[in-house]
């Protein structure tokens, strides 16, 4: 089962950048009342930049960031501290300047072994679902309040890519790849069924690169098999937060 999908279609990045940011405090304020956490998962690329707006008046004070937990859909398997880490990206633009406890703070640590670095990776999540930190989908896969993912122009999302096996797996939570498409090649990341157990979704595309991409996610255009965007569901909302380039192919 499934959530609804909507389509918020804004005239530039700038605009998207404000609506996200409106978007992400509202889920914030809902699910710190409803739960008591917000468990927020992270994307690279550019979507760092447009969550710019958070760290600003009024959100960096209206926001209680005491009770969110962050998380990576994907990584780079990189030192912390390598300029292509998501983490380091998140944290130079994000984490450093917000008061988002450490202990709540759960980066996908750097091992030589990407194989090793998923299933530690794993291992992490299955300990915070005991320790009652994450909860569980009802079909078994730990359930986030909202996953924020990017597209590429090839329509991957996370590090699942169109013309690769880990787009298919079904039973693990975490899996890795050694020869992705996009640089660099060693990477990790959440599966689809960890990616689609999540509450709430934005798919957040400002760049007219992706447009083909867009329109395959949104039926505008079919291409077999279909491109991994077009698979993303959430159990409540999957918001696309668009600006006119990345829209521009929606007809
Ligand atoms: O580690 C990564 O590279 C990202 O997680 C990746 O999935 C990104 O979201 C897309 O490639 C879109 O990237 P851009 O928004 O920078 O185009």
């Amino acid at each position: 089962s499934h959530g609804k999908t909507t389509v918020r279609k804004f005239n530039s990045e700038e605009d998207v950048a404000v609506a996200l940011a409106k978007y992400t405090a509202n889920l914030s304020h809902k699910y710190i009342k409803e739960k008591g956490s917000f468990s927020v998962v992270l994307s690279g690329g550019t979507l760092i930049h447009t969550l710019r707006k958070l760290v600003e008046t009024p959100y960096n004070t209206t926001i209680n960031w005491s009770k969110w937990e962050m998380f990576w859909v994907d990584e780079r398997v990189v030192p912390l501290d390598h300029p292509l880490s998501n983490y380091k990206l998140a944290l130079d633009a994000f984490l450093s300047k917000v008061p988002i406890p450490r202990s709540s703070i759960f980066p996908i640590t750097y091992k030589r072994s990407p194989a090793e670095v998923a299933v530690d990776y794993e291992v992490r999540l299955k300990t915070l679902v005991e320790d009652k930190i994450i909860p569980l989908s009802a079909t078994g896969f730990p359930k986030f309040d909202l996953i924020l993912l990017g597209i590429g122009p090839d329509g991957h999302i996370a590090s699942l890519f169109p013309n690769r096996p880990q787009r298919y797996e079904k039973k693990r939570w975490i899996t890795f790849i050694t020869n992705s498409p996009k640089p660099p090649p060693a990477r990790i990341t959440f599966t689809f069924p960890v990616i689609n157990s999540a509450s709430d979704i934005a798919m957040v595309v400002t760049d007219k690169e992706e447009a083909e991409a867009v329109a395959v996610g949104l039926g505008y255009a079919v291409v077999s098999p279909t491109l991994p965007c077009a698979e993303v569901k959430a159990k409540n909302e999957l918001t696309w937060f668009l600006d006119k380039e990345a829209a521009s192919k929606l007809h």
